[in-house]
C-alpha cells in the first residue's frame, strides 16, 4: 500500500474535520483531492505529511508511519511558496537541498533546463514571478527524488507556460512510478492529468473516478454555494 489512512479522526478544538475517514492508494500515479474551501484539503495533506497528528487512527506511507518517510526523504510536500526565502537566490536554495541530498550538478542542470530557470540562478527569489517560484519549488522537491509527493493547490494563479511545464513533469513522474496526491478546487484542471479523485464530503474521504456524473456533482457542490447570488440583482441589494 502506498498511502493508507484508517479510522482517521481529526478536529481543531471543537471543529470536526475528519470522522472515521479512510483513504487507500495502491497504485502509483496521480490522484486529485477535491473539496470546497475550508473542508480540509490542507489539513489532510498535513496529516499525511506527519505535520499534524490525528486524535486517533493510523496513517502509513509505503507501509511505514508518515513521519518516518519524511525523514527518509521518500515523501515531499509542496505547500505554498512562503517556504522560500525572499532574500536568498535560487542558487542558495538549490545548494542547500543539493548538499543534503547529494545530487549531481549534472542532474540539477538538466532539471533547471526543463523548468526554464537556468538564467535566473543568481536572482533573489523576491524578484520571481509566481510561476517561477512554483517551478523552483518543484525543482527543490525533484532534487530529493521522492516516491510520494503531496501538492497543495499547485496550479493556483499560474501562467500558461508554468502550467504546461508542471503538467508535463507530473505526467512524467506518474509514468515512472511516483505517486502524487494533488489538491485543487479545479476538477477540470486536474482532469487533464488524472481520472482518479478523492472528494472530502461530510468529514469522509470518498474515492471517485471522473465521469460525466462526477462533473455534475462537482458543479452542484459549488453551485449550492452560489445559489443566493443567482437570486439577487447585485445593483439592487
Ligand atoms: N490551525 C487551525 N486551528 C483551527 N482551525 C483551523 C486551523 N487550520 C484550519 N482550520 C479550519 O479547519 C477547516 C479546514 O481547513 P483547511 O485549510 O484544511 O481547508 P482547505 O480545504 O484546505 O481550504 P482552502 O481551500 O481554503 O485551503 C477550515 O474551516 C479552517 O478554518
Amino acid at each position: 500500500m502506498i498511502i493508507d489512512l484508517d479510522h482517521l479522526n481529526f478536529s481543531y478544538h471543537q471543529k470536526m474535520i475528519f470522522k472515521d475517514a479512510q483513504l487507500q492508494i495502491n497504485t502509483p500515479g496521480i490522484y486529485g483531492l477535491i473539496a470546497p474551501n475550508g473542508t480540509g484539503k490542507t489539513t489532510l495533506l498535513q496529516l499525511i505529511a506527519g505535520l499534524l497528528k490525528p486524535q486517533s487512527g493510523t496513517i502509513d506511507i509505503l507501509a511505514q508511519p508518515a513521519l518516518k518517510q519524511w525523514q527518509l526523504a521518500k515523501l515531499a510536500f509542496l505547500q505554498d511558496n512562503s517556504v522560500l526565502y525572499p532574500y536568498l537566490t535560487e542558487r542558495d536554495h538549490l545548494r542547500y537541498v543539493q548538499q543534503n541530498y547529494q545530487t549531481s550538478d549534472q542532474y540539477l542542470a538538466r532539471l533547471l533546463d526543463i523548468v526554464e530557470l537556468t538564467d535566473f540562478v543568481d536572482r533573489k527569489v523576491k524578484t520571481y514571478s509566481l510561476g517561477q517560484k512554483q517551478r523552483l519549488l518543484i525543482t527543490l522537491a525533484l532534487l530529493m527524488k521522492p516516491q510520494v509527493m503531496l501538492l497543495d493547490e499547485p496550479f493556483n494563479g499560474l501562467d500558461p507556460d508554468t502550467l504546461f511545464i508542471l503538467r508535463d513533469i507530473f505526467a512524467n513522474l506518474a509514468a515512472h512510478q511516483v505517486t502524487m496526491l494533488i489538491s485543487s478546487h479545479n476538477l477540470l484542471e486536474l482532469n487533464k492529468l488524472t481520472s482518479q479523485f478523492f472528494f472530502i464530503e461530510q468529514q469522509q474521504i470518498v474515492a471517485k473516478t471522473a465521469t460525466a456524473e462526477l462533473e455534475q456533482e462537482y458543479q452542484r457542490l459549488y453551485s449550492q454555494k452560489r445559489q443566493h447570488l443567482q437570486q439577487v440583482n447585485l445593483y439592487e441589494l
